[in-house]
């Protein structure tokens, strides 16, 4: 049977489908590279670059860094770093969710299209366009809606709304500042309580929501976790000597630090 998910294709699929729409139907050396490439442009280069952000960050914030060594070297110590501790170190955790949040890797996702018209929050399609992007995420995202038009709604019947593409844009949830008490700021506190317990925080969405979110979400998570903690419990890292930390994004398909040099100065000479 036919699911929801098969609405939705990667654009290289589709032309593998149009030219023969018989091969969705399995496994051949087309789809199968391009199921790997999605993979490896999918999983390599959000975490390396939400690493890069990480190390920029701690250089940028040397107290914030001195605070994750000292939870490391509470709870791990010299051992390896496991996933398991994560849930004793909520101040390691809450820095990870706040450079995935200001970092904002991932700020708009590709394209998806409506599936038929509706009638959002009340109104008809053809009064859609007063609303903004980010009320279109929250809505479709959170609520599970997948079917809206965000653009020349007043020239779009109801009944022609179906294939609307849609671009949801993460970043205007990530900085949202109802949820984020400093949404401009890095400021892990967003993600801890005032007994310094790890908070969860609905409008952090850095993998998407939804039918379309990252499958890679769970792997990813460990990754950080495992890299980041790995990382600072053997270096400390700082600029090099006389250079200013630049924090200013290159906006690309996903955002990433300016071109850099770190110094990694290794901790046993702490
Ligand atoms: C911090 C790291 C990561 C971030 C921020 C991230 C973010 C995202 C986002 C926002 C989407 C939705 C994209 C869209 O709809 O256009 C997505 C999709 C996806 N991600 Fe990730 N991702 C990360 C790591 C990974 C990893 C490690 C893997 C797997 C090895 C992975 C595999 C995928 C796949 C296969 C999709 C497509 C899912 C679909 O279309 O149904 N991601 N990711």
């Amino acid at each position: 049977m036919r699911s929801r998910r098969d609405n939705f294709y990667s654009p290289i699929s589709l032309l593998i489908f149009q030219k023969n729409p018989e091969s969705r139907r399995y496994f051949h050396n087309e789809n199968l590279i391009t199921l790997v490439s999605n993979l490896i442009v999918a999983g390599l280069e959000t975490t390396s670059t939400v690493l890069r952000w990480g190390l920029l960050l701690m250089m940028k914030y040397p107290d914030i860094q001195k605070n994750v060594q000292r939870e490391i070297e509470r709870v791990i110590g010299q051992r390896q770093p496991q996933i398991e501790d994560r849930k004793q170190m909520p101040y390691t955790d809450a820095v990870i969710h706040e450079i995935q949040r200001f970092g904002n890797i991932v700020p708009a996702v590709s394209p998806l299209a409506t599936t038929q018209g509706i009638v959002f929050r009340g109104f008809f399609p053809s009064k859609m366009c007063k609303w903004t992007v980010h009320d279109v995420v929250y809505d479709t995202l959170i609520n599970q809606i997948d079917c809206f038009c965000v653009k020349n709604c007043a020239r779009v019947p109801k009944y022609r709304c179906q294939g609307t593409h849609v671009i949801p844009l993460l970043g205007s949830v990530l900085k949202d500042k109802n949820y984020f008490e400093k949404p401009d700021e890095f400021y892990p506190e967003h993600f801890l309580n005032s007994q310094g317990h790890f908070v969860k925080n609905e409008a952090f969405l850095p993998f998407s929501a939804g039918k379309r979110r990252c499958t890679g979400e769970i792997l990813a998570k460990a990754e950080l976790f495992l890299f980041f903690t790995g990382l600072l419990q053997n270096f400390s890292f700082q600029a090099p000597p006389d250079t200013e930390v630049n924090i200013t994004p290159v906006f690309g398909f996903t955002n990433t630090p300016m071109s850099h040099k770190i110094c990694a100065v290794l901790r046993h000479n702490d």
